[in-house]
């Protein structure tokens, strides 16, 4: 995870304009919201009144108390006790409607940052970019503080406003000049405070990062304990662990030391208000003008406005703390936004937490939202871009401008590839440029060449995920394609969503998914729409048939609802296997496959590809450096340095549907090829 520079914290106007922008929309568009804060409002000023009933209260039944009157004793152990009944419940409420709403918040909040981050392919650009670090501990741990300090700040302010208004009328009643001098003791305070504490922003910026960034190195270890194992790299890996540590430690010092010296004004300003109103007021009292009583009283008036006034001297430790967490929300939310695939989906002016118009629902039961199985109709191209850069007609060469390659979805297309260049999107660097070919209904292509040549990258602009570079792709709808990556991906969940994923009918609902800590480990309940026939089926298919039966004690339908780590238990070999009974669940006419067999034996090999003629008419683009791959292809492109080469394999493989050998496009393709491949790197 990127580790960027230190930052300097947004100006406060910049970030009220955030604080606004972000707090807002929850109570605009949620009625209930707008109830519940009314609510909150109603209790705060009802908990203030309690409060207030409760001093006289208490201050009568001492008089009476201290006067030895039984009878107003009597009266005030009564008012005592009917005001207990009516204020217990509103000082329960208080808080708890306070939590409710903060819950509330918090989970609205949450669901649509979610949503923007998983709406088209804002969370693989966001990665690819590596511009925003720690997105996880911003959705999970800044939103919850932000809702929650937030709901805090606003109960704070208003319980300090109902305090100035009765208490400022006590003090200007007493002496007028006190009340000017109390004003200009606060704003100085403010000042001051918000100047000598104005680092503190920036580093508790850095603690959240630098704790973020620790944490990730510790999950690191953990998801790659074999790899490492194997290598005995632990030394190394702790050194990065210690050094990641150690850089947290390091701000959390700058942390307390710009704490302190801020304490040395704000211990100060404590005390002095101590003498301040005495100070003031000392002259009247001196005069006679004045009795010791009010001289009291003044004092009681003048600590009450003072601390309402001095919010920002007394928390601003807690607030440089909350402005940090604005700032990395902000951060986060403006650079989604600024992607061409969250701006092609909303209007802008809508604010940073308006919905993507593309995922209306659940961000799990979109399709787009989860590596593996892309969502192919919005290209990121600001993203994987930049911003002014100037769109070409001819294929890009080194150094120059990067343009855009679009695509274009038709139901029922296979691929076709149109003078395409692709260029990395990072360091502008051509990989190929002026490819054209066609891969028509049940034709396979086999993409060779040497590591780095662009094998994957290739794979990447079909799919959509690069557009940076030039030319066309004609390619079919989402529902239709399907994505093997080169690194198998297993979901969290139950066996059975390992074949369905990316449909989302296979079994989130089954393996029950609301939160209980079941889903991480053991077996789960089935019951799911998908017919568990047809999965054990797949699974004997792909030759995992033993795996249903061995997770379900010997019952293979119980197995399908076994919940396990797949990627961690399943071998390489046996994942790649999976992959090829998902492909089959989900029926795509186009499948691309990125060396989705390089693990399997060349018996398993072989199967898999045979698996591929059930489907009819599917056409494949495969990634594969094994010779024993080209029988089971139509064509072969050739990317190398010096440019790229397509050519029959002459394989007499027999086709689900279609001609048995590359069609008279490809051909001439081919040849053109031959004779103009050049213009790369
Ligand atoms: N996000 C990126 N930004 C910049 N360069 C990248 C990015 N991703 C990959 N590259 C570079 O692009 C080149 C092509 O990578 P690609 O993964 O397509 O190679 P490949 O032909 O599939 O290699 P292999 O056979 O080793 O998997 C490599 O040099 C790689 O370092």
């Amino acid at each position: 995870m990127g580790e960027n520079e230190p930052r300097q914290g947004a100006d406060l106007k910049t970030q009220i304009g955030l604080f606004v922008e972000m707090s807002t929309p929850f109570f605009k568009e949620d009625n209930g919201a707008r109830w519940l804060l009314a609510t909150v409002v109603a209790l705060t000023l009802l908990n203030s009144g309690v409060s207030v009933a409760f001093s006289y209260i208490g201050r009568d039944f001492w008089t009476a108390l201290s006067n030895k009157d039984p009878a107003q004793f009597n009266i005030m152990l009564q008012r005592f006790l009917s005001a207990l009944i009516a204020g217990v419940p509103v000082t329960v409420f208080y808080r708890f409607e306070r939590e409710k709403l903060a819950l509330a918040w918090r989970e609205w909040m949450t669901k649509r940052v979610m949503e923007i981050y998983y709406s088209g392919q804002t969370y693989y650009a966001l990665e690819a970019s590596k511009e925003i670090d720690n997105p996880d501990q911003r959705i999970a741990e800044d939103v919850r503080a932000f809702t929650q300090v937030s709901l805090e700040f606003l109960i704070t302010v208003l319980t300090s406003c109902i305090d100035l208004a009765s208490f400022s009328t006590i003090l200007y009643s007493i002496y007028p000049q006190l009340f000017i001098a109390i004003i200009g003791y606060a704003s100085v305070g403010t000042f001051v405070t918000t100047k000598l504490g104005g680092k503190l922003v920036g580093l508790n910026f850095d603690q959240l990062q630098t704790e973020a960034d620790f944490r990730y190195s510790l999950i690191r270890v953990r998801e790659n304990a074999e790899s490492i194992a194997f290598y005995g790299g632990v030394q190394q890996e702790l050194n990065e662990v210690q050094r990641r540590f150690g850089k947290a430690l390091d701000n959390f010092g700058q942390v307390i030391r710009a704490q302190r010296n801020l304490e040395f004004f704000t211990t100060g300003y404590r005390y002095l208000i101590q003498v301040l109103p005495g100070f003031v007021v000392a002259p009247l009292f001196f005069q006679g003008k004045i009795e010791l009583g009010v001289v009291s009283q003044s004092y009681g008036a003048f600590n009450h406005i003072l601390g309402d006034l001095s919010l920002i001297v007394n928390q601003f430790e807690s607030l440089s703390a909350f402005s940090a967490g604005i700032d990395r929300l902000g951060e986060f939310l403006e650079r989604m936004r600024g992607m061409a695939t969250i701006a092609n989906v909303t209007d802008n002016k809508r604010g940073l937490l308006a919905a993507p118009a593309s995922t209306s629902s659940s961000p799990s039961s979109s399709p787009s939202s989860v590596p593996g199985h892309t969502a192919l109709d919005s290209p990121l191209k600001d993203n994987l871009l930049g911003d002014d850069q100037p769109e070409q007609d001819d294929g890009p060469k080194e150094g120059e401008g990067v343009g855009v390659l679009t695509t274009e979805t038709a139901k029922g297309a296979r691929l076709a590839v149109e003078d395409v260049s692709v260029v990395t999107p990072t360091g502008g660097r051509v990989l190929m440029s002026g490819l054209s070919f066609r891969l028509d209904d049940s034709e396979r292509m086999l993409i060779v060449g040497e590591s780095g040549a662009g094998k994957s990258s290739l794979l990447r602009a079909m799919a959509g995920l690069w557009t940076t570079g030039s030319g066309k792709i004609v390619r079919p709808t989402k529902e239709e394609m399907f994505f093997l990556p080169q690194r198998p991906y297993c979901t969290l969940g139950p066996l059975r969503d390992q074949i369905t994923y990316p449909s989302s009918h296979g079994g989130a609902e089954a393996a029950g998914e609301d939160g209980d800590a079941e889903a991480v480990e053991g077996t789960t309940e089935g019951g799911s729409v998908a017919d568990d026939d047809e999965l054990l089926d797949l699974l004997e298919k792909v030759d995992l048939g033993r795996l249903a039966v061995m997770m379900g004690s010997g019952d293979a339908h119980a197995g399908l609802g076994a919940v396990r780590d797949w990627s961690d238990m399943l071998s390489l070999g046996e994942q790649q296997r999976l992959a090829f009974a998902r492909l089959l669940y989900n029926k795509p006419t186009l499948a691309i496959l990125d060396e989705s067999t390089s693990a399997l034996d060349l018996a398993n090999e072989e199967r898999m590809f045979a698996l591929l003629d059930t489907l009819p008419g599917l056409s494949v683009v495969s990634v594969g450096h094994r010779p024993s791959l080209v029988p089971f292809h139509d064509t072969k492109l050739t990317l190398a340095s010096k440019g790229f080469k397509l050519e029959s394999t002459g394989s007499n493989r027999k086709r689900g549907h279609g001609t048995g050998a590359p069609t008279s496009a490809n051909v001439a393709v081919a040849d053109s090829a031959d004779s103009s491949a050049s213009g790369m790197r």
